[in-house]
């Protein structure tokens, strides 16, 4: 199984640093993007203007704004936000090439539903064969060049593999998993912990306390995985450890920003404005929580940042009642 032309679905930051792997790695690449201002700003000038700036784009992409277009495309990389995926894969349906396998790279859960990425998939895309790439990966840096590593999970070995060998550079390194579940919830969930540490370092709680939160909500990551079908083990690697030491530790994430701007005394509100970028956590964080209370697993800390989005507590509050919460066994 070879693939030679791939197709992404969704234009972003991180939609355009994968148009640039699978570029790189030796297949033409139709890149679909919602804004016409993008489709013509790489088109004139070679670059995602609006969502990856500073980045020169390998002449193997053509972006275009119609879904049909990616009708030719006989691998699909799906890289909307999460809460559109499943209108972002309704749209697709009618022009997917039979037989074209499509990667989930969206990290969230689905507000309303709670369902993971490859539920909302499997409703909209019945029968097609579906992948999840998931794990630390910076869009600008992956774009650049700079070297990184994810999961690509695909219960059929053979294809999980061909499409590793489809998008493989040295700078890009996917290790096939069989582990969708385990792969798809380690991204959601570190989303909504890197708000977290956002706040912790925002109100100056020091590395001790961000330690802490990494290693008690790696916890909380695990459980909502092997409650959900994944496997410890999954989580353990790029997909969830890995994503979460990232985005818990730079303020190049979307996610943590938000989290930093919480802790420094901003609303929301102020956080998120003038932003065109996701910050997925936000949208995740209050189905991260239902989920979890759905599936009977308990999530303190992402129970205080999805209760801090919500209004529901403020910061130090929510502070004082992980502190104060019963001692426990680790
Ligand atoms: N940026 C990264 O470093 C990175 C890395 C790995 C995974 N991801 C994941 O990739 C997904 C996409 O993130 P991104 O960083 O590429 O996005 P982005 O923040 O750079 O851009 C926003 C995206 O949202 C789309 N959008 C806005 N409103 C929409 C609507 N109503 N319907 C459909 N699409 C809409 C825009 O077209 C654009 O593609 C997210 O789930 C994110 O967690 C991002
Ligand atoms: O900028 P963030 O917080 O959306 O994180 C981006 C990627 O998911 C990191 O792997």
């Amino acid at each position: 199984m070879t693939f030679k032309h791939a197709g992404v679905v969704g234009a972003g930051a991180w939609g355009t640093a994968l148009a640039q792997v699978a570029a790189r790695a030796g297949l033409k690449v139709t890149l679909q993007a919602r804004e016409p201002e993008v489709v013509a700003s790489i088109a004139d000038k070679r670059e995602n203007t609006m969502f990856l700036p500073g980045v020169t784009l390998e002449p193997a992409i053509t972006a275009v704004s119609d879904m049909a277009d990616l009708a030719p495309c006989d691998l699909i990389l799906a890289v909307p936000p999460a809460q559109h995926l499943r209108s972002a894969m309704a749209a697709l349906a009618p022009h997917l090439k039979p037989g074209a396998p499509v990667v989930l790279c969206s990290k969230g859960v689905e507000q309303g539903s709670l369902k993971l990425m490859t539920e909302v998939a499997a409703e909209v895309l019945p029968g097609v064969a579906i992948a999840v790439l998931s794990g630390p990966s910076f869009a600008g840096e992956v774009a650049r060049g700079l070297p990184a590593a994810a999961t690509l999970a695909c219960e059929d070995e053979a294809l999980g593999k061909a499409i590793v060998e489809a998008v493989a550079i040295p700078a890009f390194r996917p290790y096939w998993a069989a582990d969708v579940i385990g792969a798809e919830a380690g991204g959601a969930v570190k989303n909504v912990l890197a708000i977290a540490c956002g706040i912790s370092e925002g109100k100056g709680l020091g590395r001790n306390a961000h330690a802490a939160l990494i290693t008690r909500g790696f916890a909380e990551l695990t459980r909502l995985a092997v409650a959900a079908g994944g496997k410890a083990e999954t989580v353990a690697g790029l997909c969830g450890l890995g994503d979460l030491v990232l985005t818990c530790s730079s303020s190049q994430s979307r996610n943590m920003s938000v989290g930093l701007a919480l802790g420094a005394g901003q609303t929301l509100e102020q956080a998120l404005a003038g932003k065109v970028s996701v910050a997925e956590g936000v949208a995740s964080a209050p189905a991260v929580r239902a989920l979890a209370r759905k599936l009977g697993v308990e999530t303190p800390i992402c129970e205080a940042v999805a209760a801090i989005l919500a209004g529901e507590v403020d910061v130090d509050s929510a502070i004082l009642g992980l502190l104060s919460r019963p001692l426990k066994a680790e």
